[in-house]
């Protein structure tokens, strides 16, 4: 059975000023599965991530060369609407960052900016989102208290909450568990396996043993290549690779 590729990046190569960050990256994303980048610090996975929602444009002095594809379609068309491919192409960050505002209006605030006006749907998409974030429970009797009295991994469950609340089709994530203790990050890597039935997730990690348990497929990056990607199980037992080996298996990183 050959899978339906959602997104997908081809011959991408990307500039800070003159410095090459990206070069050459081709590499495919089958929908509703987890990819994992994987490689050692500075090596280009976050800038390859941010590319993936424009989220670059807004650094200035940078340049794209290449493809980038949403379902076959280029997302660096000048007629593109960013703001729709960034509703489309959710994005979770490294550091929770809820906004200081109420655990209902940090996951009410894209819905509103995306023209939602009608207060019981809102409210019915807030509930949803929160569900499907594994959090209402924890925040049903507080929604109008401020979010940043929540935990770390509550915190980091809310930004997912508030990404889903604009129904993307694919959610990046930037090392989302790494400042988190062990049981937040369990319920996100537990979240993942949830949310993928709906989704096509897209997450930088530095934890070997959780791409291993989260994804279904890796990539490798190195000083700004793709080295290799393949099946999660197949990159972590045999890798083509001498340098994915080397990585995977601690002698560098
Ligand atoms: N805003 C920026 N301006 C200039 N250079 C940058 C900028 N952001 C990143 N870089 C450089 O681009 C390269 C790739 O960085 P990037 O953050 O994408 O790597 P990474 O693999 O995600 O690293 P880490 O695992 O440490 O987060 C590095 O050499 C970095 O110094």
């Amino acid at each position: 059975m050959t899978e339906r590729i959602k997104m997908a990046s081809k011959g991408l190569d990307f500039f800070y000023g003159d410095f090459k960050a990206l070069k050459d990256v081709s590499l495919a994303f089958g929908e509703n599965r987890v990819t994992a980048l994987i490689g050692p610090s500075g090596c280009g996975k976050s800038t390859y991530l941010r590319c993936l929602n424009r989220m670059n444009d807004l650094i200035a002095g940078t340049r794209v060369d290449g493809l980038v594809t949403l379902d076959d379609a280029d997302i660096y068309d000048s007629d593109l609407d960013v703001v729709d491919l960034r509703r489309r192409v959710g994005m979770v960050f490294q550091k929770p960052n809820p906004f200081p505002k109420t655990i209902f209006e940090n996951v009410a605030y894209g819905l509103r900016v995306n023209g939602m006006t009608d207060k019981a749907r809102i409210a019915e998409r807030v509930e949803a989102s929160l569900r499907h974030a594994a959090l209402f429970d924890e925040v049903k009797d507080r929604l109008h208290e401020s979010a940043l009295g929540l935990s770390g991994g509550q915190q980091q469950r809310l930004c997912i909450a508030r990404a889903l609340a604009v129904e993307p089709q694919v959610l990046l994530m930037d090392e989302p568990a790494s400042a988190l203790d062990p049981i937040a990050t369990q319920k996100i890597e537990e979240l993942i396996h949830v949310l993928k039935e709906n989704l096509t997730i897209i997450i930088v990690t530095h934890n070997m043993q959780q791409a291993a348990r989260v994804s279904d497929v890796t990539a490798f990056f190195y000083m700004g290549q793709l080295i290799e990607a393949d099946v999660t199980q197949t990159m972590f037992t045999r890798p083509r690779e001498k340098r994915t080996e080397d990585y995977i298996t601690g002698r560098f990183g």
